[in-house]
């Protein structure tokens, strides 16, 4: 068992990442001080349920914790309004006061979703996160919670620092291959931002990755956590560092938004938009090894590097000054200097970004 801590004064947690914590859950958490007196609530996907929620509901009623549990359709549609109002109309009806917690089993879907839910419920209540897919090593750690509107994603948030973060390494071995895949990109940003060496690692351990082999998994999303880690104990609410977890974001949110939420998993829009970055990376002076090294990387994970050719530039391009870092009308993106490195970069003149996603229905 791997244990980190997110450093954020009296809001700091930690991360276990291990093998079996699931049946354990309730020693976990009685040890971090959630409260067995007030009912607590579990939010977690249909997919997710069927496999994993009987043994966090045992593990937690064993404890003395009084339990329940709501379903979502599993799919980034979920990550609305509509379905955030559900989940408070079923908080109110299990009894949940102030000092209840909710409890996040599953993806990034369920856990921006269900942290909005503990961010917004009475004003704020605790909030555990309890991953389920590789990429929501990212999504787990740091407090982004959030709705989609139809126009922006993530638009719709609050910053909300759970309590702990329990990652059960058993929970991976139920992913489709699909979804394996799409969280290896969170996974190689982490390397792409601040970690030349652990961008080579996970090429060079991309099919072990692909096999969910238990021990090289089990070290990837260490690193990841590692990563992301450090960068919010400097910056928790995105004044300057952070922006850097953003790599391939820009286009990569506009994609899913004129996708209408669910033909391109986040994963792979951000592959996608990590090839125009570092794209960019090469108008702005970066050596060419940014790009082929990007690329190469990720396609070694399976992941896209080539966006559809039935995408609208123009609806992307509008769909890009919806995005949070658009500010005083210009573009901002986080472009590679090297591998390893980012700059984040404002003016970014919007005919290069044009011409970017354009060829990018062009990459072989
Ligand atoms: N808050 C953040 O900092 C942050 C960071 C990265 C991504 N995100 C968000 O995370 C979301 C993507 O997360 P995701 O890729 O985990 O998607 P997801 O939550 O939709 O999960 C992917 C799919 O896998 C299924 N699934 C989950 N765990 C499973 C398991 N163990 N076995 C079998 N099936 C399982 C789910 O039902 C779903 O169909 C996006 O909405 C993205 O915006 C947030
Ligand atoms: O935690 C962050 O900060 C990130 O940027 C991580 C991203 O991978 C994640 O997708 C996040 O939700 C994007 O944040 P947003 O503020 O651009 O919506
Ligand atoms: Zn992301």
């Amino acid at each position: 068992m791997r244990e980190l801590m997110v450093d954020l004064g009296e809001r700091s947690y930690p991360i276990y990442i291990g093998e079996g914590l699931l049946p354990e859950a309730s020693s976990y958490f009685l040890k971090h001080g959630i409260s067995t007196k007030s009912p607590l609530l579990i939010v977690t996907d249909s997919e997710v349920a069927s496999r994993h929620l009987s043994t966090l509901e045992n593990s937690l009623r064993s404890g003395g914790f009084t339990v329940a549990s709501a379903i979502v359709d599993s799919g980034e549609s979920s990550k609305s309004l509509a379905v955030l109002e559900k989940l408070v109309t079923k908080a109110l009806e299990a009894g949940l006061d102030r000092k209840s917690t909710i409890v996040a089993l599953g993806g990034g879907v369920v856990g921006d979703l269900a942290g909005f839910v503990a961010a917004s419920y009475m004003r704020g209540v605790k909030f555990v996160q309890v991953p389920t897919t590789i990429l929501a090593h990212d999504s787990s750690v740091g407090g982004k919670v959030a709705v989609n509107h139809p126009l922006a994603k993530n638009i719709i948030g609050a910053f909300h620092q759970p309590e702990l973060v329990l990652y059960d390494l058993n929970t991976l071995q139920t992913l489709p291959p699909r979804e394996v895949k799409a969280g290896l990109s969170e996974v190689v940003k982490h390397g792409l931002i601040w970690d030349a060496e652990f961008a080579q690692w996970c090429e060079d351990h991309a099919e072990k990755l692909l096999a969910l082999d238990p021990d090289s998994l089990g070290y990837a999303l260490y690193k990841g956590c590692s990563v992301k880690a450090a960068v919010v104990s400097q910056d928790e609410r995105e004044n300057d560092l952070r922006a850097i977890l953003n790599l391939g974001h820009t286009i990569g949110h506009a994609l899913e938004a004129v996708a209408g939420y669910g033909e391109l998993l986040h994963g792979e829009a951000i592959s996608i938009g990590m090839i125009g970055s570092a794209r960019l990376g090469l108008r702005y002076g970066a050596p060419e090894e940014v790009y082929t090294t990007t690329k190469r990387v990720l396609s070694k994970c399976g992941l896209p590097v080539k966006l559809p050719e039935h995408f609208d530039v123009d609806a992307i391009m509008d769909a890009m000054m919806h995005d949070k870092k658009f500010s005083e009308k210009t573009m901002v993106f986080v472009v590679p200097t090297a591998i390893g490195t980012v700059e984040i970069k404002k003016d970014v003149p919007t005919d290069w970004v044009r011409e970017i996603v354009e060829q990018l229905k062009l990459e072989a």
